[in-house]
């Protein structure tokens, strides 16, 4: 895989508070913490970066910077983004430990032919707009995609559209959000069901049965 170029940043600096279990970097699933799955999905990247929760100390014997996180996702990719030292970065949850190489190749080979580049899915469920507490409108599934990470870009370009928005006063959840709002285009790749996020307690069930068999 080549992640010479590349500089992985991992936000890990969340509370974890619909999890309810403190922050997710240090939750154990199939004996291993989240961040230790994360960073052994990205071993051959020449830079790996990580925030972590203000005041916490930094495990021993993984091989990553650690850098103090901010007061949301974006403030902590900020961060991480100021120390990348190479032209390409990777900005990946801790929250999603599950990630393939084959996911990997694919948005870092969108991303070195089109400078931004994220996975998404198509939503199995009927989506509605609730009227209250009532069935609403049903929202066209077809049209819309849920956005996962690893999220691909050049690393210039994510500085400027980081800076863009705190210029702006711009908030956002993602980083391919503040790059569209530069006016810059994402490309779509295909991303995989494995690599959800560890948001709230029953994914943990599903955590769990996946260490169990998986392999990137
Ligand atoms: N101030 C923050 C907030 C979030 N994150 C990271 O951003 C990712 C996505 O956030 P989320 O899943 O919401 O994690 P938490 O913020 O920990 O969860 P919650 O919102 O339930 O508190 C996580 O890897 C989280 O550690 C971060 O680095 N810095
Ligand atoms: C970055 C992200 O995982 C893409 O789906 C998501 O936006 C993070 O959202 P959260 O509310 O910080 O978990």
């Amino acid at each position: 895989m080549g992640l010479v170029e590349v500089s992985v940043l991992i936000p890990a600096a969340g509370e974890g508070q619909r999890l309810g279990l403190g922050p997710k970097a240090f939750l154990k699933v199939g004996g291993k913490t989240l961040l230790e799955w994360t960073l052994s999905a990205f071993q051959e990247a020449a830079e790996v970066l990580v925030a972590l929760p203000p005041g916490v100390e930094p495990p021993r014997g993984l091989r990553a910077v650690f850098l103090e996180g901010g007061p949301t996702r974006q403030a902590s990719v900020a961060r991480l983004l100021q120390a990348a030292s190479l032209p390409l970065v990777l900005v990946h949850d801790v929250a999603r430990p599950f990630v393939s190489r084959a996911l990997v190749e694919r948005v870092l080979s969108a991303t070195r032919a089109q400078g931004a580049a994220v996975p998404v899915l198509p939503l199995p469920d009927t989506l509605i707009r609730p009227e209250g507490e009532a069935y609403g409108e049903v929202v066209p599934r077809e049209a819309l995609r849920q956005v996962q990470t690893p999220q691909g870009f050049f690393t210039a370009l994510l500085r400027e559209a980081h800076a863009y928005a705190e210029k702006r006063a711009l908030s956002a959840t993602d980083d391919a959000q503040l790059v569209r709002a530069l006016g810059y285009p994402v490309a779509l790749v295909e991303g995989e069901r494995a690599a959800f996020k560890i948001t709230y307690p029953e994914d943990l069930l599903l955590a769990e049965a996946l260490a169990r068999v998986w392999s990137a």
